[in-house]
């Protein structure tokens, strides 16, 4: 079997929490209120930026050229996807340069991009992309399932763009590379390595799960 297919097996058990989370279906049917998109557009404009830059720490672990422009391919994608969602959404919002400066992550948000950090830090190059995994991941997860089962989300005015970012190809692709790049890299370890990997990778679907409370209970408030 599979590493991702483990994982998956582990993620079953959570992934299905994100799609009934009422910030989930509210954006999906349109009716989200917008201060609490406002605030997780920040907030996750802040996560991207950490999270790119464990990418940047994972590379340091690599030692050949090309699992480095593997590494530095994943990270510019994860900065093209902030340019293709939180960059224009932000403008549409009004969202100021001043207004991103001044915006502290919330301590969720830290717990969750220090917690990956340090398992890339500590771990090889397989440990940092398993933490980076469900991200990527369970966002491809949450896109493709809520479209599937409500189409209409891809028109909403207001929150169509991000399912649509989130389905789409480039995304996936990017998602898939990751996934691909795991199983490889996991042919060969051992029982205890892979109970270690999954329980990275269930912590951070649980610090997904905390991040759509957070953006939920604190935007607009
Ligand atoms: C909190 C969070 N998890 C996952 C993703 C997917 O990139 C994101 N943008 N933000």
């Amino acid at each position: 079997m599979k590493l991702s297919q483990t994982l998956y097996a582990r993620a079953e058990k959570i992934w299905p929490r994100y799609l009934c989370h009422p910030f989930v279906t509210q954006m999906a049917d349109g009716t989200l209120p917008p201060e609490k998109f406002r605030y997780y557009m920040l907030q996750d404009y802040l996560y991207l930026k950490d999270y790119v830059k464990i990418f940047a720490a994972i590379i340091q672990k690599a030692d050949d050229f090309e699992q480095i422009r593997f590494l530095s391919g994943e990270l510019a994608d994860t900065i093209g996807e902030t340019f293709r969602t939180h960059i224009p959404y932000m403008k549409r919002l009004g969202i100021t340069e001043e207004e991103i400066h001044s915006t502290r992550p919330h301590m969720d948000n830290n717990a969750y991009t220090h917690y990956m950090l340090w398992e890339a830090q500590t771990g090889d190059v397989l440990t940092g992309l398993v933490t980076l995994l469900n991200c990527s991941w369970s966002y491809a997860y949450v896109a493709e399932k809520i479209v599937e089962r409500c189409p209409d989300a891809l028109r909403d005015k207001r929150y169509g763009s991000w399912f649509a970012g989130y389905v789409s190809e480039s995304y996936r692709r990017t998602n898939q590379m990751l996934i691909d790049r795991i199983d490889a890299l996991s042919g060969f370890i051992d029982e205890k390595t892979a109970e270690h990997l999954c329980e990275i990778f269930e912590k951070c679907c649980l610090f997904d799960l905390r991040f759509w409370d957070m953006v939920y209970a604190m935007g607009g408030n």
